[in-house]
């Protein structure tokens, strides 16, 4: 078992790695049950896979798991799903007091932290993230939210969690695509700043793809670790340091939006696909080493993970494609700051970039790859 603190003063939490977690979840949840009671909200496929632990475990620790069963997928963080969950939370009668657990992936888990953090103006949740893209990411550092027409993430909140309960075995039930869209935010942490970590997964990532549990604990603990660290630095996004967890989100957002929050491109793919954009335009401006861009282009193709706007299934232009970045939350001023890379682990926040060149270099790229 590995614990990571997240230090962020009064709001400070552990996040509990532990093999076989779920089914201790008596003893690790059991304490923050009231009235012998839990609030487990999760989704259709999550509550088929992994519920039955949980609500066996917790059941032979005397708390009854009340759960509530949302539609799973990206669609999921609406207004219509966030209304109809918090009148099921009321009709509950869930107080101020009590903790709430989002079981399941990324999309659970960023609906229930919203839906907990206006919920009588704040109710405790409890993560227990179900995806590898929510073990190593989205279940750490309190950004909630659901999505808006306009776009990605348009409505949410910084609302940290009372705990974060990882099993990396609920992932053997995970969809090798979904294992997969996962891994693009674990390669994000060596890229940021840890060439090192990039290269273990170069050797190791195939392994951890397969469901080696050395492989996935160590990759679990060493991203929620930087993680941890980096939103300890810079809860808010402020000083720029914790926007670094948004390389490949610019692109990979826009790339989302085209397909209509569908299946069709997963977050995760659209990050996957961001990053290498984001490092070849970082080539093309002068500013990386083309063969660190094609190292990271190359591994990324070589996991099956989409590449470019072709591999993406992305048929927009470049104009259309920016126009949906000027919804980006980091836009200030009219200008977009930019996540670019002077090489691998070397990643930067630039207020230099002009949009109209982003969408040249799209079509371009597109041109080069089709070549
Ligand atoms: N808040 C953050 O910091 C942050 C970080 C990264 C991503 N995100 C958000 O996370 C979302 C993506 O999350 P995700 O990739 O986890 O997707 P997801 O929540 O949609 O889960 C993926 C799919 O796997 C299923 N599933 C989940 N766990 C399972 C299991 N153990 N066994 C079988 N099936 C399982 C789900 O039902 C779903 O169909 C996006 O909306 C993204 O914007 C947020
Ligand atoms: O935690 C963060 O900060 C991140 O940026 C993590 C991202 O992986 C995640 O997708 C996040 O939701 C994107 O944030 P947004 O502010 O661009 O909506
Ligand atoms: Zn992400």
């Amino acid at each position: 078992m590995a614990i990571v603190r997240v230090a962020l003063d009064a709001r400070s939490y552990d996040i509990v790695i532990e093999q076989g977690a779920l089914d201790r979840a008596g003893s690790h949840l059991a304490g923050y049950a009231r009235k012998g009671r839990l609030v487990v909200v999760t989704d259709a496929h999550v509550a088929a896979a992994q519920l039955p632990r949980l609500d066996t475990s917790l059941r032979a620790a005397n708390v009854a798991v009340e759960p509530i069963i949302l539609p799973p997928g990206e669609q999921t963080k609406s207004w219509r799903h966030l209304e109809s969950l918090l009148d099921d939370l009321l009709a509950l009668e869930i107080e101020r007091g009590d903790h709430i657990v989002a079981l399941g992936g990324g999309v659970i888990g960023d609906l229930v932290g919203f839906a907990a953090s206006i919920l009588k103006r704040g109710c405790h949740f409890i993560q227990v993230p179900t995806t590898l893209l929510a073990q190593v990411d989205s279940s750490v550092g309190g950004k909630t939210a659901i999505n808006a027409k306009a776009g990605k993430n348009l409505i949410g909140s910084f609302y940290q969690p009372g705990l974060v309960l990882i099993d990396p075995s609920t992932l053997d039930s995970l969809p090798q695509r979904e294992t997969r869209a996962g891994y693009a935010e674990v390669l994000k942490y060596g890229l940021i700043d840890d060439p090192d970590f990039f290269a273990w997964c170069e050797r190791e990532g195939e392994r951890l793809l397969a469901g080696d549990p050395q492989a996935r604990e160590y990759a679990i603990e060493r991203s929620v670790r930087a993680k941890a660290a980096i939103v300890a630095d810079d809860e808010r996004e402020m000083s720029g340091r914790r926007a670094l967890l948004n390389l490949g989100h610019t692109f990979g957002h826009a790339l989302e939006a085209d397909t209509g929050f569908s299946d069709r491109l997963l977050h995760g793919e659209g990050v996957a696909a961001g990053m290498a954009l984001a490092f070849r335009y970082s080539a093309r401006l002068g500013l990386c080493p083309p063969a660190d861009a094609e190292r990271v282009t190359a591994h990324i193709k070589a996991v099956g993970l989409p590449q470019d706007l072709a591999s993406a299934h992305v048929r927009a232009d470049g104009a259309a494609l920016v126009a949906h970045m000027l919804h980006d939350k980091k836009m200030a001023a009219g200008t977009l700051p930019f996540l670019l890379a002077r090489g691998i682990g070397q990643t930067f926040l630039s207020k230099d970039v002009a949009l109209d060149d982003v969408a040249a270099f799209l079509e371009e790229d597109r041109a080069t790859a089709g070549a």
